[in-house]
């Protein structure tokens, strides 16, 4: 069974994250076959990408069973770098993005949405930036990208609180764009009117806001959030709390 899946779809890329037993947990698979297809579907011929969950959920974030075997600050530094440099892809690809969230969008899942230029979920969705409860930061870049998403208060709430917010509550701070029943009317209701025909027009308009984000060092600044992230990983309180989720 495929990891990613993708899908073209009446002129638009969707990437299907399939690992529904873990919640769509990210692993290394995940990782390289995300990573492979920002690289070769940048001048392919669809107008926007949109990054979905199978069966009923979004993303859990990182996979804890996988990355709990990271121990020191410098195992953990090497595999926070390597997803925050897809998510950095992610931020900056040439085409509008989209992440829909079909169900429970936790931890990474929630830093994967935010490297997107859009997030719409279904009513039933959890979302929360919980690393905080882990005792870690964001490791994927995640802070830098909402702080440039949202006003600084709402960003600092969720992340400072780690809570998990309903659809209706994330929209309501500004994370999610629109609450959709399902992926069909998703569809019909938003995605097939977003975009202009002309697609020079969508990847202009995406130059202007990456230019922003070159000017201001958002990979630099994703870089030091990261390194913030693997000091704490190494610390006894992380290991604890995961250990904590797995025997449950
Ligand atoms: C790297 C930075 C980060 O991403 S830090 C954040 C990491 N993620 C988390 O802390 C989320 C942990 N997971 C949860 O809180 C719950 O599983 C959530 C996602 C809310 C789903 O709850 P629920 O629908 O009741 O399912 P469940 O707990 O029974 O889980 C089903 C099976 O999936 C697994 N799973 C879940 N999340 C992960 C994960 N992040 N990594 C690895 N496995 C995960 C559960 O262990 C469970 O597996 P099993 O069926 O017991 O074998």
């Amino acid at each position: 069974m495929k990891k990613v899946i993708v899908q073209r779809k009446n002129g638009f890329l969707w990437i299907r994250l399939n690992r529904p037993t873990c919640r769509n947990a990210i692993d290394y698979d995940v990782m390289n076959a995300l990573e492979e297809i920002l690289e070769t579907e940048r001048n392919g011929e669809e107008s926007a990408l949109i990054i979905t969950g199978s069966e009923s959920s979004f993303c859990a974030g990182g996979d804890l069973r996988v990355f709990h075997a990271l121990k020191t600050e410098a195992q953990a530094y090497e595999m926070l770098a390597k997803m925050g440099r897809v998510l950095y892809k992610f931020m900056t690809f040439p085409k509008p993005t989209v992440a829909f969230m079909n169900g429970i969008a936790i931890g990474g899942g929630c830093e994967i949405a935010t490297a997107c230029d859009y997030r719409f979920a279904v009513p039933e969705a959890k979302l929360g930036f919980v690393q905080g409860d882990l005792a870690i930061t964001t490791g994927w870049g995640g802070a830098s990208m909402l702080l440039e998403k949202l006003p600084y208060d709402k960003a600092m709430q969720m992340l400072w609180s780690a809570r998990r917010y309903t659809a209706e509550e994330a929209e309501t701070i500004g994370f999610l764009n629109g609450v959709f029943e399902n992926e069909s009317s998703f569809c019909t209701e938003w995605l097939q009117d977003a975009f202009v025909q002309h697609a020079e027009v969508l990847t202009a308009y995406k130059r202007v806001a990456i230019r922003k984000w070159q000017e201001s060092n958002l990979a630099e600044r994703m870089q030091q959030e990261i390194r913030e992230c693997a000091v704490l990983w190494e610390g006894e309180s992380h290991h604890r709390a995961v250990e904590t989720f797995l025997k449950k």
